[in-house]
């Protein structure tokens, strides 16, 4: 197990900055998901863990060993990790079995060593008997197990996955959601995982680190990101809902602000009878609710998640069961 550490890393490219004061403690065994917009930095981040780059300022460590810092790096073949990339990054004239042993050539392994702990690792993707299958005539999910197989094979305790979800259609993902979840319960190892998708993140992850423009704007657990987002970023990226004015006196959780917004999720609005006035703004069918914005007297918009079917224009009173005061 290897606990990750930044502290105040800092990278720029020319000059411009794509991360900037970032200090973060991966903990060994921790399942980590960075999430952001595209061009956040987020792939930078996870390519400074890898040694891919060199941080501008800042240092690097494993396990309180320094990977990286101004001056110095240390390859990222010496850094005992596994990656797999959204694009699998295989070799496509190799058989399954000779893309996932192919870390460890070289390492001084003898032949039925090799073939363990290719078959250890196949079985660990559910592949085993498809050694001699050639990876072009996989699926794309298939071509993500065998890369998640091959970064395996070697016991890194360090596995970095860059979007590994990306190119896969919507049921293949929910497989290698499972798949993910999987290898690291059984491994333990130290997971970061970069995603722009929030359901990813919310799925996966112990901890969620939220990049904008370089900074992180929030560390927490997915129930805290989703729950207590630290602001209008966080609470706009992450999950649906409605930013709306304080001052409707919705009941808010956190410190209260007449002059804020707060954040009101889909499924704590409720039609009442006693409630705000709003009208229907436009609806649609998700198939479990009907997904309607309502335009509130102000003009503030709130999307509900209601169970039946409104008109359009239609005037309605709503009730908010619970909301999040969003810190300015
Ligand atoms: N090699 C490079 N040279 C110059 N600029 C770079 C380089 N790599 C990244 N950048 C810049 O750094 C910033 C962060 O890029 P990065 O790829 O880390 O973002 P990202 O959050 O992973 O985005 P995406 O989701 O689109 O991949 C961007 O402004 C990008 O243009």
């Amino acid at each position: 197990m290897t606990t990750i550490t930044l502290d105040a890393v800092g990278k720029s490219f020319g000059d411009s900055r794509a991360l900037t004061d970032i200090s973060l403690q991966f903990p060994a065994g921790s399942f980590t998901a960075l999430l952001g917009p595209s061009g956040c930095g987020k792939t930078t981040l996870l390519r400074l863990i890898a040694g891919f780059e060199q941080p501008t300022m800042g240092v690097v460590r494993f396990e309180g060993d320094v990977m990286a810092d101004g001056t110095r790096m240390v390859p990222p073949e010496e850094r005992n990790l596994g990656i797999v990339f959204q694009s699998y990054a295989l070799w496509p004239h190799m058989d399954v079995a000779a893309n996932v042993a192919y870390p460890l050539k070289g390492r001084g392994f003898g032949r039925a060593e090799i073939e363990r702990r290719t078959a250890e690792a196949l079985a660990m993707v559910s592949l085993t008997g498809y050694e001699r299958r050639s990876v072009d005539a996989l699926s794309g999910g298939q071509r993500q197990r065998v890369a998640l197989a091959r970064c395996l094979v070697t016991g890194t305790m360090i596995i970095l996955l860059d979007e590994p979800l990306a190119n896969l259609d919507v049921h293949l993902r929910a497989a290698m959601l499972d798949v993910f979840a999987d290898t690291h319960k059984r491994t333990g190892a130290t997971i970061v995982f970069v995603t722009h998708d929030q359901s990813e993140a919310l799925a996966l992850a112990d901890t969620i680190v939220v990049l904008d423009g370089g900074r992180v704007q929030q560390i927490g657990t997915p129930e805290k990101i989703y729950g207590e987002p630290a602001n209008a970023m966080v609470a706009g990226f992450v999950g649906r809902g409605s930013l709306v004015a304080a001052s409707h006196g919705f009941a808010a959780r956190g410190s209260a602000s007449s002059r804020g917004k707060v954040l009101v999720r889909p499924h704590a609005v409720r039609l009442t009878e006693t409630g705000l006035p709003a009208s229907v703004l436009r609806l649609r069918y998700t198939g479990a609710s009907y997904e309607t914005t309502l335009v509130l007297a102000n003009g503030d918009t709130l999307v509900a998640d209601l169970p039946t079917r409104r008109g359009i224009g239609e005037e309605v009173r709503v009730t908010v069961d619970d909301a999040w005061s969003v810190p300015a």
